[in-house]
């Protein structure tokens, strides 16, 4: 179960924050509109190979010069997601969507921060807006009200493909045969919510995070380059057919979000029953915090190295992917990340085709930015400059 936010303009339905039958309907529902667009296969793959096909367009104007490459990666994983929800990519310069993506950093970076006003909520009465109430609520309106206007714009059904469509014609579908069910506009706009802010900014911040430990390891990225070079050359681009044949690349993302752990605390559980643990009883109800850094940093695990960045730690002596139980960055059970998969691929297409074109070098020769980071929802690398510098 999820516990319930002291939000009071979201409406309480949608994947990640809702539980019982909401969630069990809208996990369901959306899962087989996914699927029926691709999800976990090619189709939605070629999605993806589009999006980053603009992704490096954009890069290639930033070559040579500091860039911060935050933003724009940002605004290129949402325009996925906004693809398969409203059938339709935006322009880089789109304003409604650079709008977007500032806010789901902002409700990122807050979300946290105000956490402690559900755990003692009288604090939400103090003056002020100390721990950024206020500016959440507002950011989630602005955020709801642009995101309706992209959710109204599919009612005319030309669109082509869309999560928004299927939603409302699923709707209509179980009205007509009386079916007793969750789903409603209230529904739909939490669902678009929940998905644009987690199908966006965990994946980007992820990206962000290996340029900036490749940074720090060129020896790691020439290997990245040198694995890309000898299995898919550079005369095509790298496509999802390649992900088996890239060990190293795949051992460098996992080691990324193995140490970079950028969901550290999960999302937060509520117990559902009461629960006997090794003698101790966590009552029903009970706010639970998943700590996710707990089982990816633990040297019991790991190894004495755990804080370092060794890709090998997830190849076999065979040269084969090793993917150990204890490696958790979308979580486990029943709530674990609705977009694994997706993810996935999202990575891998990104990561394949940026390091088969660039290389990334600190703007300052044998001075990497800090591996330093803001703590919010998901941990984010301090915003930081690379100079990109093109290898064909
Ligand atoms: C590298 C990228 C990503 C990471 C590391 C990540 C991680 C996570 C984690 C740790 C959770 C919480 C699991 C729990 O509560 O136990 C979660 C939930 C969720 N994620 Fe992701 N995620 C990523 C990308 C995505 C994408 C692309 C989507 C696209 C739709 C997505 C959709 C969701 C949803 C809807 C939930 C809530 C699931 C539920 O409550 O049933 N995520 N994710």
């Amino acid at each position: 179960m999820r516990r319930h936010f002291q939000m009071t303009e979201l409406p309480q339905s949608g994947v990640v924050a809702s539980s019982g039958r909401t969630w069990k309907e809208h996990r369901s529902v959306s899962l087989q509109i996914l699927r029926n667009f691709g999800l976990g296969k090619n189709i939605l793959a070629e999605r993806i190979q589009e999006e980053v096909s603009f992704y490096i367009s954009s890069l290639s104007e930033c070559l040579g010069r500091p860039t911060d490459i935050k933003l724009m990666t940002t605004i290129s994983t949402s325009n996925i997601i906004c693809s398969i929800m409203f059938g339709q990519r935006f322009d880089y310069t789109d304003p409604s969507l650079v709008k977007l993506t500032f806010l789901v950093d902002s409700i990122f970076r807050t979300f946290q921060l105000n956490g402690v006003v559900n755990f003692i909520p009288v604090l939400q009465y103090l003056p002020g807006d100390l721990f950024h109430l206020k500016k959440l609520e507002a950011d989630v309106q602005e955020m709801l009200r642009l995101l309706s206007v992209f959710i109204e714009a599919c009612r005319d059904g030309n669109k082509g493909d869309n999560l928004v469509t299927e939603y409302l014609q699923e709707l209509s579908r179980r009205k007509e045969n009386g079916a007793d069910t969750t789903m409603c506009e209230n529904g739909l706009k939490r669902l678009v919510f929940d998905f644009f802010n987690a199908g966006t900014e965990p994946t980007s911040t992820t990206i962000d995070w290996f340029v900036l430990y490749m940074l720090h390891h060129p020896d790691v990225q020439k290997k990245v380059f040198d694995e890309i070079n000898e299995h898919v050359g550079t005369e095509r681009e790298p496509n999802i057919r390649d992900k088996p044949n890239l060990t190293y690349l795949n051992a460098a993302i996992m080691e990324t979000q193995r140490l970079a752990s950028i969901a550290p605390y999960s999302l937060v559980h509520t117990c559902p029953r009461d629960v006997n643990i090794r003698g101790y009883t966590i009552p029903k109800g009970t706010y639970i915090t998943p700590s996710l850094d707990s089982v990816l940093h633990d040297a019991k695990i790991w190894g004495n190295d755990v804080m370092s960045f060794r890709p090998e730690r997830f190849i076999d002596q065979e040269g084969k992917l090793l993917t150990p139980e204890q490696f958790v960055p979308f979580g486990v059970g029943k709530r674990d990340c609705f977009g694994e998969s997706m993810a996935k691929a999202e990575l891998f297409l990104y990561l394949s085709n940026i390091f088969q074109k660039f290389e990334f070098r600190p703007t300052e020769q044998g001075n990497p930015p800090p591996l330093k980071y803001h703590l919010g929802v998901t941990a984010v690398p301090l915003p930081y400059h690379v100079r990109i510098v093109s290898r064909i």
